[in-house]
């Protein structure tokens, strides 16, 4: 009885009302003790605090008034402000009214401190010096684990009194709530079934209304439980995606370096940034209660079967868990390594099929749906193949985990029960009030007492018997932790890395190109485009060292110089554009470029026109948003003047307006794409600009028309292209791939001597063409002449009667009309004559300053006439249209 009366009894109760006794007592006796004065003063301060924390409450309530009308202002024009501290403040929609929501960037100086967690692990987590995990890392419960979970917690809860500590230590507190309703609910078990059996109707029946009330608490505590544990999981996944946005997609354009320049995440950083951190950050949530709640119950449980089986039972306990624990993680399957590699290979399939939607118009077009298929079930195939053996090994743990957890520990919980009952010496109370029964020598007593002793060690073995059930699955989950954290935590290393520029190795010797070999300088704020002793390398991902396209160039652009960069294909054009970009690196030499990319600086349009997601107006503006276009003074008219230049002009009608949102890139055309290109260059009016192929698919009136109008806004023009005929807009010209080996260069000014020189001859060649081209005309009226005539036997044939009829009355009829237009005619031929001998004049006068213009267009008229020619003088004369033939 004295056993059952002390497992009810839990000590954490006693402990609680003995606390709440004792302090009862004290504010009692205090109070008592107080004068007058004090008892004044007092009341004075709590009319005080009273009066001030309204006031307190009424301003409060003032200033979110003030802040709601303002957002809702804000909200209708523009609700986007920069904080001097970069941070942002937005103003939502929330209710009927706006919700204030500040958004602050990671600090560099965060970055910095963070950067030793992720770059220099400390040696013991194995993880070594300078290395950043790669995918192929293992993962698994070790220190390196340790060292990667909490380097990212140390992101997810910054600080202590931050928004995620706070929610776990609410979560924590329902767990705890929940351990000790566990206990109330055990003593209120036991005493409605020692009401039911002793017939007390009355307290059964206020029992089971206690049981109803203990019920509902019970509930909301586990749905809180559940509440705070997804909040504590959006949390951590915020804050870390926050800081990885912040972190791969800034000024040092890590976003392209991952993927061109690094490779330490593989193909790409979608999978882990959306799969993997989310469910890094559900397993991180919930291992707080699938660990720390079992804890806690074992810990309360143990106590209470010590204090009822003895000494030895709880020995016993505990070498059940050891032993337990051993086995499991021994013949477990590494999940961790496991969940990585699954990780990855799920990222490969998501990644192919984000491809296919990427390039669904060009597949379509060569009909390659077989191929991609084929692709695509390849992948997934490799896929399903690991699954598959996740799932086998998953069987056999599974089949182990349960007989383990189930039933042996069910054995060994029976053979714990019966210590009273065999050993009364080592059966702590239990054997107590065994063997003073034995003494008393009542049988029946005594087995009612085994009974209830029984049932009351059996639930709580139950109770233990889950709470460690929990724990050892949770070795899985564990383990499964183990393997998102090596994913998120590559991720961010990688980043850091890529970020830092930290190549270097201690005691590896570099590769020559390498990214651990970048020996050149940016020198950003220069007003013109220079590069000294500059290499143009294609890098390779590192370590290797990359291949160098140009061993060498020197250049340099003012402002109002037009430079045309011309070459072969794969020569290294738009190389120069990524050097100068950075988005390759300098490797040796000197870059100097403008400071600022866009309006006042540099802007680079690359090769295939990227069209955003968004509206027609974000289309035009982009990289700006509609805060910025705003925050610059510019309006819709604006944009549709840069368009109108552009001779896009149509656009926002045909589309329905600038707030038309469509997937553009399917939606324009691949000319059209190119003159959004050059409106956005219109309307962000940079001082330099970068064009690679950026008319290539503009009809060449268009395209002139395009240039001039750039030159007429002040912009200077880099221009990357095959086409000689935009010689004429350039002030230079870089030729590439001269040379035999075609890895030298030229920068020649457009229209010296040499050149000018150079188009004579071509110019004097053409003359000579030209005169032969007068020749085969003259040849060809006469062979078109000879054709009209039919010869018989070497006679001309006279035409028949009927013929010479319509044709007597046809010449009639012509004789009139030439005589009409004679005159006319011979007007018009004396003027033709007159304006060709002029023409002919000014070509002559004009030879020596022919410009390359002048010189195109000449070209191409020859070849025209050229192509007519050949085609009558070559083989017997064929008269087409008539089907005579001679
Ligand atoms: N991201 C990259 N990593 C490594 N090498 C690259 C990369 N991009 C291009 N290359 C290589 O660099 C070389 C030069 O490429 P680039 O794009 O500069 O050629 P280009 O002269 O502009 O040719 P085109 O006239 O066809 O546009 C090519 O051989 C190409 O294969």
């Amino acid at each position: 009885m004295a056993a059952q009366s002390t497992l009810r009894s839990s000590a954490a109760e006693e402990a609680i009302a003995a606390f709440f006794d004792k302090y009862h007592q004290i504010i009692r006796t205090k109070l008592r003790n107080t004068t007058r004065t004090t008892r004044l003063l007092a009341t004075l301060a709590l009319v005080a605090s009273i009066v001030l924390a309204g006031e307190g409450t009424r301003r409060r309530w003032k200033r979110k008034r003030a802040e709601r009308e303002q957002g809702r202002k804000l909200l209708r024009t523009n609700s986007w402000l920069h904080n001097k501290d970069g941070s942002r403040t937005i103003y939502v929609p929330y209710k009927d009214g706006t919700s204030k929501v500040v958004i602050s960037s990671t600090k560099p100086l965060t970055f910095e401190a963070h950067r030793r967690l992720f770059l220099n692990p400390p040696r013991v987590s194995g993880l070594g010096d300078h290395h950043v995990p790669s995918t192929q890392t293992k993962p698994g419960l070790n220190l390196a684990f340790l060292h990667q979970f909490l380097s990212l917690m140390s992101i997810a809860i910054p600080r202590w009194t931050s928004k995620e500590a706070g929610l776990l230590i609410s979560h924590g507190a329902f767990l705890m709530l929940r351990t000790y309703l566990s206990l109330v609910v055990a003593r209120l078990d036991g005493e409605i079934v020692r009401d039911l059996v002793a017939g007390n109707g009355k307290a059964f029946l206020l029992g089971l209304a206690k049981w109803c009330g203990l019920g509902g608490f019970a509930s909301y505590t586990n749905a809180m439980i559940k509440f705070l544990e997804s909040k504590v999981s959006i949390a951590f996944r915020t804050r870390l995606t926050r800081y990885i946005h912040d972190l791969y997609l800034n000024d040092n354009l890590n976003y392209y370096k991952l993927h061109n320049l690094d490779g330490g995440v593989g193909q790409g950083a979608d999978q882990f940034i959306t799969q993997d951190l989310t469910q890094f950050c559900a397993a991180a949530a919930n291992l707080y209660s699938s660990l720390g709640k079992p804890f806690v119950d074992i810990c309360v449980f143990n106590y209470q079967l010590y204090r009822s089986l003895g000494p030895l039972a709880l020995t016993g306990l505990l070498s059940n868990y050891f032993l337990t624990a051993s086995i499991l993680r021994k013949l477990s399957p590494p999940f961790g390594k496991l969940k990585a590699v699954e990780g990855r290979k799920e990222g490969d399939f998501r990644s192919l099929h984000a491809r296919l939607i990427a390039n669904a118009e060009e597949v379509a077009f060569y009909g390659g749906a077989e191929m991609e298929k084929t692709f695509l079930n390849r992948e997934f195939k490799s896929l399903k193949n690991w699954m598959e053996g996740i799932y086998m090994l998953k069987i056999r743990y599974n089949i182990l985990e349960d007989f383990i957890l189930k039933y042996s520990w069910s054995a060994y919980g029976y053979l714990l029960s019966s210590l009273p009952v065999f050993l009364p010496a080592w059966g702590g109370l239990g054997g107590a009030t065994e063997q003073a029964g034995s003494r008393s020598g009542e049988k029946h007593g005594r087995e009612r007492e085994r009974m209830k002793d029984f049932i009351t060690n059996k639930r709580l073995m139950l109770s233990l018997a889950d709470a460690g059930g929990r724990m050892m699955y949770s070795i899985k989950d564990l383990s499964e932790l183990a393997g998102y954290t090596s994913r998120v935590y590559t991720l961010i290393s990688t980043l850091h890395r890529a970020h830092a520029n930290a190549y270097y190795v201690r005691g590896r010797e570099n590769e020559p190109y390498s990214l651990s070999d970048v020996q050149g300088t940016i020198q950003k704020g220069f007003d013109g485009v220079r590069l000294e002793n500059v290499p143009i390398v294609a890098p390779a991902l590192w370590p290797q060292g990359g291949e160098e396209l140009i061993e060498s160039l020197d250049m340099m652009i003012r402002r109002g110089d037009h430079l045309l960069i011309s070459g072969p294909n794969g020569i290294g054009k738009s190389a120069i554009a990524r050097v100068i970009a950075g988005l390759w690196p300098v490797y040796r030499g000197l870059v100097s470029r403008p400071k600022m990319n866009g309006e006042d600086g540099i802007m680079f349009l690359p090769q295939r026109p990227y069209l955003s997601i968004g509206t027609l107006r974000d289309q035009v503006i982009y990289p700006d948003g509609e805060a910025d276009m705003r925050e610059k003074r510019k309006s819709e008219y604006h944009l549709k003047l840069a368009l109108e230049a552009a001779r896009l002009g149509y656009l926002p009608d045909r589309e329905g307006g600038w707030d038309t949102r469509k997937e553009w890139k399917d939606v324009l055309s691949g000319g059209e794409k190119q003159r959004l290109a050059i409106a956005r260059l219109l309307y962000h009016e940079p001082q330099y600009a970068f064009i690679d192929e950026g008319t290539s698919a503009v009809s060449s009136d268009v395209e002139g028309l395009l240039y001039e109008t750039c030159k007429e806004k002040g912009i200077t023009l880099i221009t990357i292209s095959t086409r000689a005929s935009l010689k004429k807009y350039h002030t230079y010209n870089l030729v590439l791939g001269l040379g035999e080996r075609g890895d030298e260069w030229e920068l020649q000014r457009i229209g010296t001597e040499r050149e000018k020189m150079a188009v004579e001859r071509e110019l004097q060649d053409l003359r000579e063409r030209l005169a032969q081209v007068e020749q085969w005309k003259a040849r060809r009226e006469k062979i078109e002449a000879e054709l009209n005539k039919v010869w018989v036997a070497g006679e001309e044939l006279s035409p028949p009667a009927y013929m010479e009829k319509e044709d007597q009355e046809k010449q009639l009829e012509e004789k009139t009309d030439e005589k009409q237009n004679k005159e006319t005619e011979q007007e018009k031929e004396e003027k033709k004559e007159q304006e060709r001998e002029q023409e002919e004049r000014a070509v002559t006068e004009e030879d020596s300053e022919l410009t390359q213009d002048e010189y195109q267009e000449a070209r191409s008229v020859m070849d025209d006439e050229e192509g007519e020619m050949t085609e009558t003088e070559t083989g017997t004369p064929t008269i087409d249209g008539s089907g005579v033939v001679v």
